[in-house]
């Protein structure tokens, strides 16, 4: 494992994608280097900043400052916060505002906020004239060790997660860890959920730095750093390596299937959290593994046991709702964007930073399973 990183000092990772190569830029405090990478990377481009209001309160001062010390004319566009904008009414709007900005092909979106922000503004910039260039600027622990890497991007359907978007890579992530100070307990620990995800998908030994260390990311320690840097290389890594999901990437989506499902299920409201659903989700996924005699209990138990001491859901009943019967939750998985030829995929494990990615599994098995964790 790589030493953690010193403070004040930028960490730098590259997403080798050749043409499409970009890099994502990691330390606290750095807010002011956006500008002169972004000029460096777009001379003469004028930016339109989307954020969310609660964002835009809190921080969209500083990055227009940043825009100006380098000349680069920036308008804003403010929409609603939480996953609701991930929607075909708030896309329309954004592309809207984008055009009568005029916003051109060799200018630039800054995407500023979490992955409601980067999702929504990347799908909008993928389709704006074709094709605008955007930036990541991740406000959350999310948006900075997931959703600002690796390109996909997207809004909801009603019929299910993410299901409209493009894949749409950025040209530059800058990710501020000081950023992350204003952002509320429960986001936060919603965010750590997939910071976990990556020990869980292929690390034993950061899931094992992370019980030893989770409280300093929380205090903004130079653990954030280093989980945030751990993060980015792992995606960087497997996005290089399987950019549009044809193998390997589908272990990003660790506690997804069950994930989305209920996040679908709670109307993508903030009754759930995208991190709290797939906090539960990933719990799932290990308990389905050792019923299906992939793994030992214990190893369970212990993700089960870190993630519940974070604070996040690892049982159904740790999220009050009316959830929906197995059959309904059966059909919103059937929507999953990794079924081929009408057959469900699932991410599971054979221990912890074990996981593969497998379509040999009995949808009644499955069936079974998850009206056992409802009941
Ligand atoms: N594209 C990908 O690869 C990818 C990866 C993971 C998740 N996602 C998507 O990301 C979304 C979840 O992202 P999220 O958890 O960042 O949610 P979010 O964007 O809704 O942000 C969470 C909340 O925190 C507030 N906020 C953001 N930054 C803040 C700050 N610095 N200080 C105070 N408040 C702040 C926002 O206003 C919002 O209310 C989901 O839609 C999920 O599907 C995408
Ligand atoms: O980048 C990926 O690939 C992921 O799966 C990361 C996930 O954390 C993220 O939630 C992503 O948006 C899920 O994508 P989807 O294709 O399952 O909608
Ligand atoms: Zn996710």
């Amino acid at each position: 494992m790589n030493a953690p990183t010193r403070p004040g000092e930028p960490v730098i990772v590259d997403v080798a994608l050749g043409d499409r190569a970009y890099d994502i830029v990691i330390g606290r405090g750095l807010l002011s280097a956006l500008g002169p990478r972004l000029a460096g990377l777009k001379t003469g481009a004028k930016a339109a900043v989307v954020c969310d209001v609660t964002v835009a309160a809190l921080h969209l001062a500083a990055v227009e400052a940043a825009l100006e010390a380098v000349q680069i004319p920036s308008t804003r566009v403010i929409v609603a916060a939480g996953e609701g904008s991930k929607s075909f009414a708030t896309l329309e709007r954004v592309c809207d505002e984008l055009l009568a900005a005029r916003i051109e092909r060799g200018d630039v979106v800054v995407a500023l906020g979490g992955g409601v922000i980067g999702d929504l503004s990347g799908f909008a910039a993928a389709v704006t004239r074709r094709g605008l260039d955007y930036v990541q600027v991740p406000t959350t622990l999310l948006a900075q060790v997931d959703s600002s890497v690796g390109g996909k991007t997207a809004i909801n359907s009603k019929l299910g997660k993410n299901l409209v978007g493009a894949f749409h890579q950025p040209i530059l992530v800058v990710a501020d860890t000081a950023l992350l100070d204003t952002l509320s307990p429960r986001e936060f620990r919603a965010g750590y959920a997939e910071v976990a995800k990556y020990g869980l998908l292929g690390d034993a030994g950061f899931f094992a730095w992370l019980e030893a260390n989770a409280r300093d990311i929380f205090a903004g320690g130079p653990a954030r750093e280093h989980a945030v840097a751990t993060c980015c290389r792992m995606k960087a890594d497997i996005v290089a390596r399987d950019e549009r999901e044809i193998g390997d990437r589908a272990l990003l989506n660790l506690g997804h299937t069950f994930g989305h499902a209920f996040e679908a299920a709670a109307g993508f409201s903030a009754k759930l959290l995208h991190g709290e659903a797939v906090s539960l989700g990933m719990v799932l996924a290990f308990r389905y593994s050792a019923r299906i005699g992939l793994l030992n209990k214990t190893e369970v138990e212990r993700v089960e046991k870190h993630l519940a001491e974070i604070g996040l859901p690892t049982r159904v009943k740790d999220v009050p709702f009316r959830w929906p019967d197995a059959d309904r939750m059966m059909d919103l998985m059937a929507q999953d964007k990794k079924v081929k030829r009408g057959q469900m995929t699932f991410i599971l494990a054979r221990g912890i930073g074990q996981a593969f990615v497998t379509r040999d599994v009995d949808p009644n098995d499955i069936r079974a399973f998850v009206a056992s964790q409802l009941a």
